[in-house]
């Protein structure tokens, strides 16, 4: 998704069969008709056409055989009546569209829209126009695909992707999977995706980002009431929504009330992944911070952040004392699966503090199959997670929703599932997706950074849960904010690091009396 999306999405995600059911309930229930509904989904559609594309003067319009395609025709329309030149090709043959897509067929043919059954235009033809269009608006498939797209859709998308002009993709990029961000086959990469009545949960998570572009809701003015149909699948969460949530200090605060971590992790040759979880845990606001690592990493480690305390550790035993004192532990950034590693694990997980489980933390259990836990969150990466549940990364990404589910059912606790559109589950609560983020972030450190980030929040007092959630917001946040300066290349964990503070001050700013209230949008 795009660093400058300034648009407010709603907090609530479903996934298509959810967002089915609503569409049924405005109609059936709440008396709005079919048609009426889709001409407004059109019009929503094409304002946003509008709006990216002001000067559009020739688009191409691709419809579908389903309802998505009904919406297709009645853009076309609005974009013909507006004066524009319109390419309008029915990739399914309209003598099979039913109800309102056939509706929406009609009116457009009575209007005048020039439709060519796509049989009729060459690959070549096809391709020319595409490329000859301003806008290219993909009303192919939306909430009723199944499976991968089939011929000749596939070929279509292929085409249109090639073509390299600007896609408005019609409620949902056609290919994409809107239950689970999954695409399976060839996708529409569109720069604006108009989406209406419900969020799609797959618009956020995994493929979706990628393929979405820009995303825009609208709710097509359906009555509140349309809501009671169906329930949301997740919450979207951002920073501006978790930072509303962190309690300003009081003036007479003490290090000492702020919470003590202690990370345990660095074996040989990886000490910086210590040292980025530590150094990003102080810059989180835990009161104190003690590093455990190997002791060739100690003077390191000082060096870069002296307001860490660094403790040598060797043997597993040298780590009881340290452990004693601390009111939250991280455990695994660049532990090692040797025994080094398995000696702190095991000193770690005999004590009942509150955990953040990472990296090799997690390669470890994989293999140990450890009992449930309920204070602890595990932060794996897609990879880590499969190797935790013993099945492939590609199953992972197939519903990772469902994934980060049977994490948390296996492990109890809290799943946070990394990636774009991190999910955040725990068993009581509806699971968070986390907005924000950018590919700068896929760079080694930026976990270890994460790790140290919910650690502190869990030590300064937020259950686990909320501390996962706010936390991966606010990485999500620091590193957009370190992207918009830097650019995405190039990035580091410590420039991540370096923002927290002025992130972390809009909650100040939120919590101060006086203060304006930093509203949702
Ligand atoms: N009245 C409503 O229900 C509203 C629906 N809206 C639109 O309707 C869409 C949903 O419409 P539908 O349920 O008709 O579904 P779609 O239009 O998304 O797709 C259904 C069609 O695609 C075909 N199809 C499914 N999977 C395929 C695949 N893998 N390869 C090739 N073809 C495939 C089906 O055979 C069927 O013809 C929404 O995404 C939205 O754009 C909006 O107009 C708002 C109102
Ligand atoms: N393209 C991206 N968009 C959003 N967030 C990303 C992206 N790439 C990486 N991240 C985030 O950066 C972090 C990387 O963590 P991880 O893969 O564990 O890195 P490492 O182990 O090297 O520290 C995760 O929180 C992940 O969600
Ligand atoms: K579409």
């Amino acid at each position: 998704m795009n660093l400058t999306n300034a648009h407010s999405l709603p907090e609530a995600l479903y996934r298509a069969d959810a967002v089915q059911a609503l569409d049924r309930c405005a109609i059936e229930t709440q008396g709005i008709d079919g048609f009426d509904l889709m001409h407004r989904a059109a019009r929503a559609a094409f304002r946003q056409l509008l709006r990216h594309w002001p000067h559009a003067a020739r688009v191409a319009v691709l419809c579908g055989g389903g309802n998505n395609g009904g919406d297709g025709y009645l853009v076309a329309a609005n974009a013909y009546q507006k004066g524009m030149a319109v390419d309008c090709v029915a990739v399914t043959d309209p003598d099979r569209l039913k109800g309102d897509a056939r509706r929406a067929f009609d009116e457009a043919t009575s209007l005048g829209v020039p439709i060519e059954p796509v049989e009729a235009v060459s690959d070549k033809a096809l391709f020319d126009r595409l490329c000859a269009s301003d806008a290219i608006v993909d009303a192919l498939l939306g909430t009723g695909i199944t499976g991968a797209p089939r011929a000749p859709f596939d070929r279509i998308i292929q085409r249109v992707n090639r073509a390299g002009i600007g896609v408005l993709a019609v409620d949902v990029p056609s290919g994409l999977n809107a239950s689970t961000g999954l695409a399976s086959g060839d996708v529409i990469h569109a720069r604006v995706t108009p989406t209406f009545i419900g969020l799609k949960a797959g618009l956020m998570t995994g493929d979706g980002p990628d393929c979405a572009g820009d995303v825009v809701f609208d709710d097509l003015g359906v009555p509140e009431a349309t809501y009671d149909a169906a329930s949301p699948v997740a919450r979207c969460v951002n920073w501006r929504r978790a930072s509303t949530m962190l309690a300003p200090r009081r003036r007479g605060a003490h290090k000492g009330e702020c919470g003590h971590l202690l990370v345990v992790a660095g074996e040989q040759g990886l000490g910086g992944a210590g040292i980025l979880a530590a150094e990003a845990a102080a810059r989180t606001g835990a009161g104190l911070v003690t590093l455990a690592t190997r002791p060739e990493h100690v003077s390191a480690a000082l060096t870069r952040c002296p307001s860490l305390m660094v403790r040598g550790v060797t043997h597993g035993n040298d780590l009881c004392p340290l452990l004693s004192g601390v009111d939250g532990v991280v455990f695994g950034p660049g532990a090692g699966q040797g025994p080094w590693g398995q000696q702190m694990m095991q000193q770690v997980l005999a004590r009942p503090h509150p955990l953040v489980l990472d990296a090799d933390a997690l390669n470890l259990m994989a293999s140990r199959a450890p009992a449930r836990r309920e204070n602890q969150v595990l932060t794996p990466h897609p990879g880590e997670a499969a190797r935790l549940l013993g099945i492939t990364t590609s199953e992972i990404a197939d519903d990772r929703l469902a994934a980060a589910d049977r994490l948390q059912e296996r492990f109890g606790g809290v799943a946070l599932l990394k990636g774009v559109g991190t999910v955040v589950q725990t068993r009581a609560e509806r699971p968070a997706v986390i907005e924000g983020g950018n590919p700068g972030m896929a760079t080694g450190g930026m976990g270890d950074v994460l790790s140290g980030i919910i650690g502190s929040l869990l030590v300064q007092g937020l259950p686990a849960f909320e501390a996962a959630w706010l936390g991966a917001s606010l990485h999500a946040e620091a590193g957009d904010r370190a992207a918009r300066k830097q650019g995405q290349r190039g990035l580091l964990p410590m420039d991540l690091i370096g923002e927290l503070p002025a992130c972390l001050s809009d909650s100040e700013r939120v919590g101060a009396p006086g203060s304006p209230a930093d509203g949702e949008e």
